[in-house]
């Protein structure tokens, strides 16, 4: 008798699928997923990579889109059994305008929710963000936190805005009693191949002359985790949902694995380091005050500069705050509710990052 593996194959739709993140659950599901029958990879800029997948087993479907438009969403959903949704604009640094975050992350959101509900899709997975907690504007620690550890959050910020509105759009749809099943996933920072800000900070101190130096406190601790593992923990929800929907349906899950807790720029050398780079400076080398002051600066600059050019550099008040307040969660709920276990070890996670920045850091790729 055919196993049930075999017996029914299944459409997942993924949206924001050329992205950092979605193009590793894209090549995950294809590895890890045994009932993926057809694979739609939903995005506004389609990657080139995506052809050489389309020569594979699984029915690869491009679909050049945007979320904020609803008829877009619903002919891409129109008949996918599961739903993986990381589009959104990370935007941290003033690229975009509040409006274009909401419109992304929080209306794109609603489109998807809506058009799994008119189209039947039963599962939908979200990407939210750690941001949807926290670090909060009063700079409080989060300290080994798990996702019900009490913190007090306070957003001002657009993106983190935007990333609480459409996780709360999730949680909404539990108490309106609906068939879609539905979790979000919370990432604290993620690292590894294809990490924009990774690479940039790479050319920064290639030009530097090999050098970075230190900023923020060693004591200030960030969580982190792998790209590959969110990636695994995005299939594997998706899969368990249908099986373990009392338990999972309307839950949220911080992504984590064995990544140590380190500052920012400390877990930045485990990577930049063994790629020829030093941080210089046990503690930080210019005063707070002063990075306080270079960083309202910037935010001054990017407005006069707005009508000539766009002026985003990584500095301001936002990222300053966000560097310099400790958030590191340790929770096992993913473990208890589906069965997560990290599939890269942080020996194999580091490896991975180091020769994808020497692969690629110095190019441009
Ligand atoms: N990078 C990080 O450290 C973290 C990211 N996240 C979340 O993970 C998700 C993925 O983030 P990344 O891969 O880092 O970002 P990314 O920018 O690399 O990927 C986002 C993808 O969404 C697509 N997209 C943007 N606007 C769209 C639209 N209107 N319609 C269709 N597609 C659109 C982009 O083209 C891009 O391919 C996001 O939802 C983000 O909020 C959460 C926590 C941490
Ligand atoms: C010396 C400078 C002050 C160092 C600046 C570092 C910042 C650019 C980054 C510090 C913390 C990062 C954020 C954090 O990892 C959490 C995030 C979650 C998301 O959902 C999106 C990305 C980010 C906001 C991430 C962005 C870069 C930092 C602010």
């Amino acid at each position: 008798m055919a196993d049930s593996a075999q017996a029914q194959k299944l459409v997942y739709l993924v949206t924001g699928g050329c992205g950092f993140l979605g193009e590793h659950v894209v090549r995950m599901l294809l590895q890890r997923e045994p009932r993926l029958g057809e694979l739609r990879v939903f995005d506004l800029h389609l990657g080139p990579w995506l052809e050489e997948l389309k020569t594979g087993p699984v029915r690869v479907t491009a679909i050049q889109g945007d979320v904020t438009q609803a008829h877009e969403v619903a002919a891409a959903v129109a008949g996918a059994h599961v739903v993986i949704h990381t589009a959104g604009l990370v935007d941290v640094f003033g690229r975009a305008s509040p409006k274009t975050i909401h419109e992304v992350n929080v209306q794109g959101t609603r489109n998807v929710i809506e058009a799994c509900v008119q189209t039947g899709t039963r599962f939908l997975v979200y990407t939210s963000s750690m941001e949807v907690v926290g670090p909060n504007t009063k700079g409080h620690p989060f300290y080994r936190g798990n996702e019900d550890t009490p913190y007090e959050a306070v957003h001002r910020h657009p993106y983190p805005c935007s990333k609480a509105l459409a996780e709360w759009l999730m949680g909404l749809l539990v108490c309106g009693g609906l068939p879609l099943v539905t979790c979000a996933l919370r990432p604290t920072g993620i690292y590894g191949e294809g990490h924009q800000i990774m690479r940039d900070f790479y050319r920064q101190g290639l030009r530097l002359g090999g050098r970075l130096f230190r900023a923020i406190p060693a004591s200030v601790e960030h969580g982190r985790v792998y790209v590959g593992n969110v990636a695994w923990m995005h299939v594997l929800a998706a899969r368990e949902l249908e099986r373990r929907a009392a338990r999972m349906g309307g839950q949220v899950y911080f992504c984590y694995d064995g990544s140590p807790y380190k500052s920012y720029e400390d877990f930045n050398m485990e990577f930049l380091g063994p790629c020829g780079l030093r941080l210089v400076g046990t503690r930080p080398l210019v005063p707070y005050w002063l990075l306080v002051f270079l960083a309202a600066l910037n935010v001054l600059l990017q407005w006069l500069l707005r009508p000539l050019l766009l002026y985003a550099p990584l500095l301001n008040p936002y990222t300053l705050a966000m560097a310099n307040t400790t958030f590191t969660v340790s929770t096992d709920k993913a473990q208890r509710h589906f069965g997560y276990e990290p599939l890269f070890s942080w020996e194999d996670s580091r490896t991975r990052t180091i020769l994808w920045v020497q692969a690629t850091g110095g190019s441009a790729q």
